[in-house]
């Protein structure tokens, strides 16, 4: 455990929160922050805070975008996964993940398939998952949504805020109030940060218009061996069109779906593809590890990661060449093996997670980046439709979250026909 202090009141464990989001509003990043907090004991469990932008330790560089999925609230449930078992810690049900700002969708989407309890500060009308402030959510599955009712907590505020408590009661100290200040702050710190954030990340990349194809990089290029540690097979595979694959990428999906199975996690894979239509990665879930980890988001994640490193390489000629061959997400495609299940809160987590990879419009010569190749058992189009559609405004608005079944009949047909396994997330 890093941290041994303990809590005795709803307003100590929200300012551990908003300690934490002042954190991340220094170091440039989404202001954001939470902590895990023992419901029996107010042990200060662990406290983490959005790493969405962060500065390279060894590069002047600059390059910031590192990891859309290090939200606060995410990164505390994948810990928690990692170490429950060397620290003894209690069932996620005994413990609360109180939070400076409401959870966007991937992490109410993570918090709810681990079973944590949830208490939140600062509320977000844009992207939060309770973002009409009711309490219902409506995004969610309807079993979802009775477990968020009673599990996600809004502390009542003093005065001058007076806000009433709203929401589960299931929340540590959720009887009490938190200090008006103590909103104040998570709120403010959160504003100062949120648009600065999005545009840094969202226009990280070039247009396809001013790329080379890394295709023809040479074998012992570094970009290219790099691409080669996420995906041994990478740029051996083309589609003609980068959002219209055809039946070349279902051997790297399937023999890394079963991959993936045979480590214990989903039967499920996603392919990453390109504006060239070249298949850059192929990449399984580790839900074995932890269960927020789909495929999805091990692939947008180590994607980023990927870049972020070569971007920030001591060697100028690598950055240069990373700049020129790998671009922004919101110009590739991801396409699913399985779509994400819209009946389960890590369908939900996955949808949010792809919101956060775009982190704004979805370029209109780019549309349909999100596409799947069948749907899991007793799930339609229109279940995964409607879960797009019921997300908050940001997702809707904004990202314009479109996801959508491959349209090349080859594809679609031999995806079918292959055994559906165990199906993915
Ligand atoms: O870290 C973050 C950033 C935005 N929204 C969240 O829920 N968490």
């Amino acid at each position: 455990m890093n941290d041994v202090r303990k809590v005795d009141t709803a307003d100590a464990a929200a300012r551990v929160a908003v300690d934490e989001a002042v954190l991340a509003s220094l170091r440039g990043t989404f202001a954001v922050g939470g902590c895990i907090i023992d419901n029996g004991t107010g042990t200060v469990v662990k406290t983490m805070h959005n790493e969405v932008l962060r500065t390279h330790p060894d590069s002047d560089a600059g390059f910031l975008l590192h990891d859309p999925t290090a939200h606060g609230e995410r990164q505390l449930v994948d810990w928690y996964f990692a170490n429950r078992r060397p620290l003894h810690l209690p069932d996620p049900s005994q413990l609360t993940v109180v939070t400076s700002l409401d959870p966007c969708a991937m992490c109410a989407g993570a918090l709810l398939t681990a079973g944590f309890n949830v208490g939140v500060s600062a509320i977000d009308t844009y992207a939060g998952i309770n973002y009409d402030e009711r309490c219902e959510f409506p995004t969610l599955p309807a079993d979802v949504q009775r477990r968020a009712k009673e599990t996600f907590g809004y502390y009542a505020v003093t005065a001058p805020c007076r806000r009433a408590h709203r929401g589960g009661t299931l929340t540590v100290f959720a009887d009490q109030a938190i200090a008006a200040d103590t909103l104040e702050l998570s709120q403010l710190v959160f504003a100062g940060s949120v648009n600065n954030v999005r545009t840094s990340d969202n226009e990280s990349g070039r247009a396809p218009a001013d790329m080379r194809d890394p295709v023809h990089l040479p074998s012992d290029d570094p970009i290219r061996l790099a691409l080669q540690t996420l995906y041994p097979d990478t740029l051996t595979t083309r589609s003609a069109h980068p959002r219209f694959p055809g039946p070349e990428l279902l051997p790297h999906l399937t023999a890394v779906a079963d991959q993936a199975a045979n480590r214990g996690s989903a039967r499920n894979a996603v392919a990453l593809l390109d504006p060239f239509g070249n298949l850059l990665s192929c990449t399984g879930g580790a839900e074995a590890r932890s269960p927020i980890r789909t495929a999805f988001l091990e692939s947008t994640r180590d994607y980023a990661q990927l870049r972020w490193n070569l971007m920030n390489d001591s060697d100028r000629s690598v950055r240069d060449t990373a700049a020129a061959t790998l671009t922004h997400a919101k110009y590739c495609t991801f396409v699913h093996l399985v779509a994400p299940d819209p009946s389960r809160a890590a369908g939900v987590m996955t949808f949010g997670a792809y919101g956060s990879t775009m982190e704004g419009a979805v370029p209109q010569a780019f549309p349909s980046s999100f596409q799947y190749i069948r749907t899991p058992a007793g799930v339609t189009d229109f279940d995964i439709a409607s879960l797009a559609a019921r997300m908050p405004p940001f997702y809707c608005q904004d990202v314009e979250l479109a996801p959508m079944r491959v349209l090349n009949p080859e594809l679609a047909a031999q995806g079918a026909s292959t055994a559906p396994g165990r199906v993915g997330h």
